[in-house]
C-alpha cells in the first residue's frame, strides 16, 4: 500500500518568518489524514520551519541540489549539506529548473543520484509542454524522461523514489489535466519503471499528479489507482487550502 503524499512545493514564495507563522498556523489545524504532508519551502526556510514543525507529522523538504557535495558552485544547494540537516525529500528536475535553469536530463540523473546516496528521497519531475502533447508525442517524452532520470539506479533505489508527473502547459495555468489524462500518464510511467527496474520497483514508487491541483479536484485524482498524491504550487501557499488538500479537497 502506498501512503499518499501531499507535497507543497512553495517556489520562490514566502520569507521564513511567513513559512514559520504558516506552520504554526498548520499545526493548530492539522487535520486527520493518510497522507504524508511534506512543504519545500526556498531553502533559506528550511531549518526555521523544520524547528517549528518538530515533534509534527509534517516535513520540511527542498526544492533543488546539486549533484557534487562541495566545490565552485557558486549560488548552489549541497546535498550533503541538506542531509546533514535531516531533509527528508529534495525536487528534482522541475520544469522551472529544466526550462529557465536549463537542467538537463543528465543533471536530473546526477541529482537524483546524489540525493539517493545521502538517504534522501528525490521528488523527479516530469511532463510534456502542449506543443509536445499536441504532436501525440507525449507518452514518449515523458518516458524518455523517466528513463533519463533513473539511468544507472538500482532497482532498490528506484523503489525509493518519488516521481512527479507535471504537465509544463498545466502548471500555474488553472488547466488541469483531466483525472483520466493524469491517470492515463501516470500508469505509463509505472509501466515505463516496471520495464527499468521491475515489479517490485513499479509497486512500490510513488507517482505524483502536479498542475494546477486544488482542494476541488485533488478528491478525484486521487481517486485514480495509480495517481498516489499531488506536488502542488499556488494551493499550498494557504493553510486552508494545504489542509483541504491533505483530507482529499472539497467540491
Ligand atoms: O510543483 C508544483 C507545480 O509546478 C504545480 O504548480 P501549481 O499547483 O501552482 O500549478
Amino acid at each position: 500500500m502506498r501512503q499518499p503524499l501531499i507535497a507543497g512545493n512553495w517556489k520562490m514564495n514566502k520569507t521564513p518568518e511567513e513559512g514559520v507563522a504558516f506552520i504554526n498556523e498548520l499545526k493548530e489545524n492539522f487535520p486527520k489524514t493518510d497522507a504524508e504532508a511534506v512543504i519545500t519551502p526556498t531553502a533559506l526556510a528550511i531549518t526555521a520551519m523544520q524547528e517549528a514543525a518538530k515533534g509534527t507529522d509534517i516535513k520540511i523538504g527542498a526544492q533543488n541540489a546539486h549533484f557534487e557535495d562541495a566545490g565552485a558552485f557558486t549560488g548552489e544547494i549541497s546535498p550533503q549539506s541538506l542531509a546533514s540537516i535531516e531533509v527528508p525529500y529534495v525536487i528534482v528536475g522541475h520544469s522551472e529548473r529544466r526550462d529557465i535553469f536549463h537542467e538537463t536530463d543528465e543533471d536530473v540523473n546526477k541529482k537524483t543520484k546524489a540525493i539517493l546516496d545521502h538517504g534522501m528521497t528525490p521528488i523527479i519531475c516530469v511532463g510534456e509542454s502542449l506543443e509536445t502533447r499536441e504532436a501525440g508525442k507525449d507518452q514518449e517524452w515523458v518516458a524518455g524522461q523517466v528513463k533519463a532520470a533513473l539511468a544507472n539506479l538500482s532497482d532498490e533505489e528506484v523503489s525509493k523514489t518519488v516521481i512527479a508527473y507535471e504537465p509544463v502547459w498545466a502548471i500555474g495555468t488553472g488547466k488541469t489535466a483531466s483525472a483520466d489524462d493524469a491517470e492515463t500518464m501516470i500508469a505509463h510511467i509505472r509501466e515505463v519503471v516496471f520495464e527499468v527496474a521491475g515489479q517490485e520497483a513499479s509497486d512500490a514508487v510513488r507517482i505524483l499528479y502536479g498542475g494546477s491541483v486544488k482542494p476541488a479536484n485533488v478528491a478525484e485524482l486521487l481517486a485514480k489507482d495509480n495517481i498516489d498524491g499531488a506536488l502542488v504550487g499556488g494551493a499550498s501557499l494557504e493553510v486552508d487550502s494545504y489542509t483541504a488538500l491533505l483530507t482529499g479537497g472539497v467540491a
